[in-house]
C-alpha cells in the first residue's frame, strides 16, 4: 500500500493527513498553530509544517500542499524572503486595489482580463502597497509567490524552479483562468517592473521530490483543495467556516462578475470555482463566545434556547471589516436591542445567524453568475458548531448536509498527490464516509432573517 500525505497551510494552522493512496482512508494526522495576525515570516509556516509533519512523512511516496490563497511572499536574487507575507485578510491594501481598478478602466476591465475585481485580499493589490510605502524593500524584490508556493518549494529544497498550480494563480490577480496565462502587464501596472513568477504546472504534474525521494505534487489554494477532497458533484455547492467564509462550487465555465461579488477562480483539476469569500466566519462565534462570558458549547447552548430571528437582535458581524460586501473599514454592529430582548441568548443567536447570512447573499451570488445551489455541504472548523448545524437550513434556505468530520483541504491535497503518483487522466476515485447530519430547510423562516439582516445593512453601510 502507497502512502500519500497532504498539507493544508491556512491562516489559523498546519494540519496533516497521510492516506491510503488508493482508498483515502486516513491513517495518520497531525497539527500545529500559526501565530495570530495578518502578516508573517513564512519560517512561520514552514516550522508549523515541520512540527505538525514530525514523524508523519517518513514512508509517503507522495505530497502536496494545499495553502490560504492571496498571501505576498516575495523573495530577492537568493530566494530570501524580503518581509513577512501580507495575508489575504490583511486589509491595507484597500486603496490600491480601488486605485488599480480606477486606472484600468472600471471593474469589467478586470473581469474581463482575469476573471476578479480586485480587493484589498488579491496579491495584486499587496504589490501595488508594496512598491508605494515600503519602496526600499520592494527595490530588493525579484520574485512573488504564493504561500503553497513558497512552501512547495522548500519542500523540494528550493533546487528547482518555483512553481505554482492554476487554483492558487487565478486569485493572484495576475493570472487568467479562461486563457490559462500570466498577464505580466497587470503585475507591471501593480509593482512597477517585472518580477519573477513561479511556473504554472499541470494538475497532476509532478514538480519535484522531497530530499526523501517523495513525489510532491503542484499544490493549490485551500480552498481549491477543499474542492479536491469533497469530491463536488453538479448542485453541490461548499460553506466552509474557517478564519474565512467561503461558498463555492465546481464549474465548467469561467465566471466574469464585474459587480465582484463572485471571484471567477479556477479549480485544482482543471475546471473552475466560482467563489464568494468573506473576512468573518467561524472567529465571529469565538469573539461572541468571549464577549457573552463563556465558551463555544456554552454560545451553542444559548443560541439554541432563543427563537429563530432572536427577538428582532441582528449583528452584523463586520468584525475585521469586510471584503464581500467591500466593506474593508467596517466595524460590526449589533441592532434591533429592546428591553426585552437584550438577552445573551439572543446575542448568541444573533451572532451565528448574522454570521450565515454574510454566506446566505454568497449562495444568491452564485445563482446570479448561472451556479444554483441543490445541496449545501458545510464544512470547516465553524461547522463543528451544534448552533451552525442547526440554524444554517434556515438561513441557507438550501438542504444542508454535513460531510464526515475531516480536514477536507488536507485531504484533497493528499488526493492530488496520489493522482501524481498515479499519473492517470483522472484523480483517484476516494469515498467519503456516511454524512454526520442531512438537515431540510424551512425558507419562510429564513428570509425574514435575511431580509432584517439586509435592512440594517443597508442602513448602515449603504449596500
Ligand atoms: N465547535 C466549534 N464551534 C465553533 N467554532 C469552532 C468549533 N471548533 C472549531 N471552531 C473554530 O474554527 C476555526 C478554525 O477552523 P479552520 O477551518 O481550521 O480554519 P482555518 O482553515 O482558516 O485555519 C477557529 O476559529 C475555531 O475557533
Ligand atoms: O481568501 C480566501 C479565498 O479567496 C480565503 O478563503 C483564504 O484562502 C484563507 O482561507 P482559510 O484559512 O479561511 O481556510
Amino acid at each position: 500500500m502507497a502512502l500519500v500525505a497532504g498539507i493544508d497551510s491556512s491562516t489559523q494552522s498546519c494540519k496533516i493527513v497521510v492516506c491510503d493512496s488508493t482508498t483515502g482512508k486516513v491513517l495518520r494526522e497531525g497539527r500545529a498553530p500559526h501565530p495570530d495576525g495578518t502578516e508573517t515570516d513564512p519560517a512561520h509556516w514552514w516550522s508549523a509544517l515541520t512540527t505538525a509533519s514530525s514523524g508523519l512523512l517518513d514512508d509517503v511516496s507522495a505530497v502536496s500542499v494545499a495553502g490560504q490563497q492571496h498571501g505576498m511572499v516575495v523573495v530577492d536574487e537568493d530566494g530570501e524572503v524580503v518581509r513577512p507575507a501580507l495575508l489575504w485578510n490583511d486589509s491595507r491594501s484597500a486603496g490600491a486595489a480601488h486605485d488599480l481598478v480606477t486606472e484600468l478602466g472600471g471593474p469589467k476591465a478586470w473581469t474581463d482580463a482575469v476573471g476578479n475585481v480586485p480587493v484589498a485580499s488579491f496579491t495584486v493589490s499587496k504589490l501595488r502597497w508594496f512598491a508605494e510605502y515600503e519602496p526600499e524593500l520592494a527595490a530588493r524584490a525579484h520574485g512573488v509567490m504564493l504561500p503553497h508556493d513558497w512552501l512547495t518549494w522548500r519542500l523540494n529544497g528550493s533546487r528547482t524552479e518555483p512553481t505554482t498550480d492554476r487554483g492558487d494563480a487565478s486569485g493572484t490577480g495576475y493570472w487568467s483562468p479562461a486563457d490559462n496565462t500570466y498577464r505580466p502587464d497587470l503585475l507591471v501596472r501593480a509593482f512597477g517592473r517585472e518580477l519573477d513568477v513561479p511556473r504554472v504546472a499541470a494538475p497532476a504534474e509532478t514538480v519535484g521530490h522531497t530530499p526523501e525521494g517523495a513525489v510532491i505534487a503542484p499544490g493549490t489554494g485551500d480552498n481549491m483543495g477543499a474542492a479536491l477532497g469533497l469530491g463536488l458533484r453538479p448542485g453541490d455547492v461548499v460553506v466552509s467556516l474557517g478564519t474565512s467564509g467561503t461558498v463555492f462550487a465546481a464549474h465548467d465555465r469561467a465566471v466574469h462578475d464585474p459587480s465582484g461579488a463572485v471571484c471567477g477562480f479556477a479549480d485544482a483539476t482543471g475546471g473552475h470555482l466560482p467563489l464568494v469569500c468573506t473576512l468573518n466566519a467561524a472567529r465571529v462565534l469565538g469573539s461572541a463566545a468571549a464577549m457573552l462570558g463563556t465558551d463555544l458549547a456554552g454560545l451553542d447552548h444559548l443560541a439554541l434556547g432563543a427563537r429563530p430571528g432572536a427577538e428582532g437582535v441582528v449583528l452584523l458581524p463586520y468584525l475585521d471589516g469586510e471584503r464581500t460586501p467591500e466593506l474593508p473599514d467596517a466595524a460590526g454592529s449589533l441592532h434591533g436591542l429592546r428591553r426585552d430582548n437584550m438577552a445573551p441568548a439572543n446575542i448568541a443567536r444573533a451572532a451565528v445567524e448574522g454570521m450565515l447570512c454574510g454566506l446566505a447573499d454568497g449562495l444568491s451570488a452564485l445563482a446570479d453568475q448561472g451556479v444554483p445551489t441543490e445541496r449545501v455541504l458545510l464544512v470547516g472548523g465553524g461547522a463543528r458548531s451544534a448552533a451552525v448545524r442547526a440554524i444554517a437550513p434556515l438561513v441557507l434556505a438550501a438542504p444542508v448536509v454535513v460531510p464526515p468530520a475531516a480536514e477536507y483541504v488536507a485531504l484533497g491535497a493528499a488526493r492530488q498527490a496520489a493522482w501524481a503518483l498515479a499519473g492517470t487522466t483522472e484523480p483517484p476515485t476516494w469515498t467519503l464516509g456516511a454524512p454526520e447530519e442531512e438537515s431540510a430547510h424551512t425558507p419562510e423562516v429564513g428570509a425574514r432573517v435575511r431580509e432584517r439582516y439586509a435592512e440594517y445593512r443597508r442602513a448602515t453601510h449603504g449596500v
